[in-house]
């Protein structure tokens, strides 16, 4: 399998600490009077797989839009002064283009109707990085075969996508979004509609995204898959965070137990030494 090299994206810097990953502070959102999302604030390290976790309901992909930029402002037009900073400089301002080239987001829902071919579907994640009147080059198609490849769905690059399994779709979505060639890609749910070994697939995808400096940051309502996958987690619950640190420190019995409602114990994975979570009704 191949994955994707990092594109450094150069971005204008802004006032404020430089980061060298993301760093979103005072996110709010809210519509219909009702607030979603509540003074927010989430670091997804680079070189790191951090997972937004937390319960339904709790906020987990309103955030991930609002971080990505495509989430519609609160329907009240309330300002709470959010930043969101990537690698030093004020995400959301980029300039579209610009976003589109450093940050991939794969959304729970992604549209699939259209009637493409997948390696078609695939080269979208190239639209970014070409000029705007320009087609698919040799090397955007390279990408985009390296990008399926990457998620073993090199056999489906002539199919229609809209004849594709749910979790066949969830490999294009993910390939796409390999294929732009992102600093920083935001996930709602990648394992969601994956076998075992598709999710342990995906998990290992942004393992080595992380490991060649991409800053990941993946909902996840598996709380097992994040204890063994992630490095750094940030708990919601009412559009609020709880807590956020490293996986040995949040998910445990005191935080995790008010929060869902559940009754936890933690033992040892015998060969990682990560923890193992068990769970039983109050
Ligand atoms: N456009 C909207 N209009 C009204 N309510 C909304 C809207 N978007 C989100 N909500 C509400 O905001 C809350 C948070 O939703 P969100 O989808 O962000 O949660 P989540 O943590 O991703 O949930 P899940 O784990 O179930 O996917 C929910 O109560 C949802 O009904």
């Amino acid at each position: 399998m191949t994955t994707e090299t990092r594109t450094h994206v150069p971005a204008p810097s802004v006032a404020g600490p430089p980061d060298d990953g993301l760093d979103a502070a005072r996110v709010s959102w809210s519509t219909a009077g009702r607030l979603i999302l509540d003074g927010v604030d989430v670091t997804a390290p680079a070189g790191a797989v951090s997972g937004l976790l937390g319960p339904n309901g709790s906020g987990k992909s309103t955030l991930l839009r609002v971080l990505a930029g495509v989430q519609p402002p609160s329907d009240d037009g309330r300002d709470d002064g959010a930043r969101v900073v990537f690698a030093g400089a004020d995400l959301l301002a980029l300039p579209r283009r610009r976003r589109a080239r450093t940050l991939a987001f794969v959304e729970q829902e992604a549209s699939t109707d259209l009637p493409v071919t997948v390696l078609d579907a695939v080269l979208l994640g190239r639209i970014p990085h070409r000029s705007p009147l320009a087609g698919d080059s040799a090397d955007d198609r390279a990408a985009a075969r390296r990008a399926l490849d990457a998620v073993d769905a090199a056999g489906l690059a002539d199919r229609e996508v809209t004849t594709l399994s749910g979790g066949e779709r969830q490999r294009v979505h993910m390939a796409r979004a390999l294929a732009q060639e992102p600093a920083l890609i935001l996930l709602d749910e990648p394992t969601n509609h994956l076998d075992i070994a598709a999710q342990l697939d995906a998990l290992r995808i942004l393992r080595a995204l992380a490991d060649r400096g991409v800053t990941v940051l993946a909902a996840l309502h598996d709380l097992h898959l994040a204890a063994q996958h992630c490095d750094h987690v940030v708990l919601l619950s009412g559009g609020r965070v709880v807590a956020a640190g490293a996986v040995g420190d949040v998910l445990v019995p005191d935080v995790l137990d008010p929060v869902y409602g559940v009754r936890t114990e933690v033992l040892t994975h015998p060969r990682t030494g990560r923890p193992v979570l068990t769970f039983s009704p109050r």
